[in-house]
């Protein structure tokens, strides 16, 4: 299979190329760029004398005709042109961005400050998050990847919220977000000097993906479902950890979930759910397509916390998009993705 990749330059196209560089099956026929064509091992030194195809203009009847998938790891309002431009055209299309989640563009509009994509585009895309929806991605011929925070947050939700355990009202997902979940432009907000040694919260009760995470939360719960969702940005690179806390509608003791979970996850290789009294770490999934999962249950409040980690720029984006192509194409889930986290 021949993939393309828009927005190469940027991280979530670099661990594209980290990933499918060595893809068993997929193999990157073209990287592209709007500024000047150029090796990419100049933009990413690291590559060098490993990877160092050149970049090259975007123009998408070629790249249609040339590759049978092309990735979108491009910022959101570009990612929904690009999408609409490659519709119909015979390739199947991944996008990163949050452009193509959400199924209402009245929502869309609030929450990311900008025009839509016609919901004509958006009846077709298909929201990928992979353990959840492997039978429509299957048949996926434009993808939304999910958002790096909704995917820790619903994969830590969806076995108590799917098996009606949970009070839907009272959802708090606490999130922490390493720096590379802003991308590559900087900004004030990312600079070493404003990041290093600070721990600040950020888009209280505003944050975009506030309407993702209740959108599938709705849907598994056939009944409108709100939600608190704070972000914090901590200095690492790597790295999300949600914190979760809900009320569980009756007693249920740690061990009892935790058999849920282990079930609810069996066969689904990316998942590990961690033993009674043991709860993932960032660096424990670091650089790896792993989101593992611990939660405790408090008989003296009747609330559970649930805590999952991702890498962002894996599980929470290129990682999951992979995962994704490969359920695409039928080939093996775990095909590319076997790298075993980089720890410590
Ligand atoms: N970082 C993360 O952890 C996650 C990111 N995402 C989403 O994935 C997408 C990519 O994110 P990320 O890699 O972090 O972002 P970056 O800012 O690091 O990179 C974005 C890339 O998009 C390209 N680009 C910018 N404007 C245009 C344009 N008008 N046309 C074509 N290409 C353009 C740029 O490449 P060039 O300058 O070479 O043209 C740039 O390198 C975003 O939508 C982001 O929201 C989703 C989940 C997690
Ligand atoms: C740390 C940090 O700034 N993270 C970004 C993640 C954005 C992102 O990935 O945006 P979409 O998923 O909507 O495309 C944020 O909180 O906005």
């Amino acid at each position: 299979m021949k993939a393309a990749i828009i927005g190469t330059t940027g991280y979530g196209g670099g661990e594209l190329i980290r990933i499918l560089a060595n893809h068993p099956y997929i193999k990157i026929h073209s990287i592209h760029t709007t500024r000047d064509e150029k090796p990419v091992s100049e933009e990413y030194p690291h590559l060098t004398g490993i990877f160092d195809k050149v970049l090259t203009k975007i123009e998408t009847d070629k790249i249609a005709e040339e590759s049978d998938i092309v990735f979108l790891a491009t910022p959101s309002k570009v990612s929904g042109k690009l999408a609409e431009s490659f519709l119909n055209k015979n390739i199947k299309v991944i996008d990163l961005s949050g452009d193509l989640r959400l199924k209402d563009p009245t929502a869309y509009e609030a929450w990311y400050k900008h025009e839509s994509v016609d919901a004509s585009i958006l009846n077709q895309a298909v929201y990928g998050l992979s353990e959840w929806n492997r039978e429509q991605i299957r048949n996926a011929n434009l993808l939304a990847n999910p958002g790096c925070y909704p995917t820790a947050a619903l994969l830590g939700l969806a076995p108590v919220l799917t098996e009606k355990l949970i009070d839907s009202n009272s959802i708090i997902i606490d999130a922490k977000s390493g720096v590379s979940g802003a991308g590559r432009s900087p900004s004030m907000g990312t600079l070493y000097a404003e990041l290093n040694e600070n721990f600040k919260i950020y888009k209280v009760n505003e944050h975009q993906h506030i309407p993702e995470i209740e959108q599938q939360l709705s849907l598994w719960n056939e009944e409108e479902v709100n939600v608190t969702f704070s972000t914090h940005l901590i200095p690492i690179t790597r790295g999300i950890m949600t914190t979760i806390y809900v009320q569980l509608k009756e007693e249920l003791n740690t061990s009892r979930l935790l058999d849920l979970y282990k079930e609810t996850y069996d066969g689904h290789p990316f998942i590990r759910v961690r033993k009674n009294g043991v709860f993932p770490s960032v660096k424990e999934v670091k650089g790896s397509n792993y989101c593992d999962i611990g939660l405790n249950s408090d008989s003296r409040t009747g609330r559970l916390t649930i805590v999952s980690v991702i890498d962002n720029l894996m599980k929470g984006a290129a990682g999951q998009a992979v995962q994704n192509a490969n359920i695409m194409f039928g080939f093996e889930e775990r095909a590319g993705l076997e790298m075993i986290p980089l720890y410590p």
